[in-house]
């Protein structure tokens, strides 16, 4: 009996390591020890430290090839704590900034986008709208004429939409407010809706900053303990170099830059699907190539992205299948997977201690 007990417990452990080492290979990680496992008999819990949904079948199949058809794979996420320059927000465990040099490329509905695309795969995700020139993140989530809750008058509640926590600069103040807003007044705004929103838990929370590389971002990058960057850019050549100044900027701050979306990347003609490059071609992918920076997605102008973002949809929830959609949930999957290969994990703050929580998907 003893013996019997002892050659099962082998097999599981032989199972999760070699479940671990596959999952290593498939994913190229350097850091596989990321992924765990829990064997019970036929039965393989995979936690992951990044999203996966995008090509989670794929996955399955492999492992099905390489561990036999009769074992049952299920997912579930456990998302890290990676390092900062600043220590963690409490319930937040990873801040993403999604930037850009210039204005009107798209840096917004990007960011909106990939938080959707996120928290259609299972992570608890919140967007902080950061953007003092132009805060459209309430529009994209079509809640423009909600204000944050405050049951103690310290805290906000943040306004939760599509399954994303929320808050804007744009719920606080009129646009037109808080553009004329001088450094020290936007960073004390920032400040602001970061401590004094009662975020639920979350896995990731997107910022979607103003555009631009002025003193006023930067002084907002240093005020975040940002986990990581992701710069927006189009093909144009003009924003192309302010893209640049984006990636010296957080390259200047020590925050690791994920890689780059290249947005308004192509128009496809709906009938005879002939591909226009409106703002030329190639540009995105020289950038990457100079900074060996990872393309994240090519997003083509496509009015269906503006007109969800107008009408405050989830193109994501109610497409998913849509190719604009499959772009942006692997985009999210490559973000949090760079993650975990840039990044420290950092060991779980004492503040978040009692509040971590697996993420069961399956
Ligand atoms: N790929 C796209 N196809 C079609 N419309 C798009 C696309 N990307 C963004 N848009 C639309 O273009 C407009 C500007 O986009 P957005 O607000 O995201 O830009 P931004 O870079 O955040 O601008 P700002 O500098 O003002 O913050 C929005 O109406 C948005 O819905």
């Amino acid at each position: 009996m003893k013996f019997f007990s002892r050659s099962k417990a082998t097999s599981s452990s032989q199972i999760s390591v070699s479940v671990i080492s596959h999952l290593g290979k498939i994913f190229h990680s350097t850091k596989p020890e990321l992924f765990q496992v829990k064997v019970n008999d036929k039965q393989v819990d995979i936690y992951f430290p990044f999203v996966i949904d995008a090509v989670w079948d794929e996955v399955k199949s492999t492992l099905a090839q390489k561990l036999g058809p009769d074992m049952v794979f299920s997912k579930y996420y456990n998302v890290p704590i990676f390092s900062a320059q600043k220590p963690p927000l409490p319930n937040i465990k990873n801040i993403i900034a999604v930037s850009s040099g210039k204005g009107g490329v798209g840096k917004s509905a990007s960011a909106v986008n990939l938080a959707l695309a996120l928290k259609r795969q299972g992570a608890r995700v919140g967007i902080l709208d950061a953007d003092i020139y132009g805060p459209s993140v309430p529009i994209m989530l079509g809640t423009q004429n909600e204000n944050p809750n405050s049951p103690d008058n310290k805290t906000m509640l943040p306004i939760m939409a599509h399954g994303l926590a929320s808050n804007s600069i744009g719920y606080l103040v009129k646009s037109d407010h808080a553009s004329i807003w001088r450094g020290p007044m936007a960073s004390k705004a920032l400040n602001q809706l970061l401590t004094q929103t009662k975020w639920p838990m979350l896995d990731y929370l997107i910022v979607d900053m103003p555009p631009g590389t002025g003193d006023i971002q930067l002084t907002m990058c240093q005020q975040l303990p940002l986990t990581a960057a992701v710069v927006v850019t189009t093909p144009q050549d003009l924003a192309l170099s302010d893209a640049a100044k984006g990636i010296a900027m957080f390259e200047k701050l020590n925050i690791p830059v994920l890689g780059l979306i290249e947005n308004m990347s192509y128009f496809e003609c709906g009938h005879c699907h002939k591909r226009t490059t409106i703002f030329g071609e190639k540009g995105a992918q020289k950038l990457s190539d100079k900074y060996a920076l990872p393309m994240l997605a090519k997003v083509p102008l496509n009015p269906i992205i503006r007109e969800y973002a107008d009408a405050g949809r989830s193109l994501i929830d109610e497409q998913s299948d849509h190719d604009i959609s499959i772009i942006y949930q692997q985009a999210a999957m490559d973000i949090t997977r760079y993650l975990c290969e840039e990044a420290e994990v950092l060991p779980v703050a004492a503040n978040m201690a009692s509040s971590i929580e697996i993420t069961k998907l399956d």
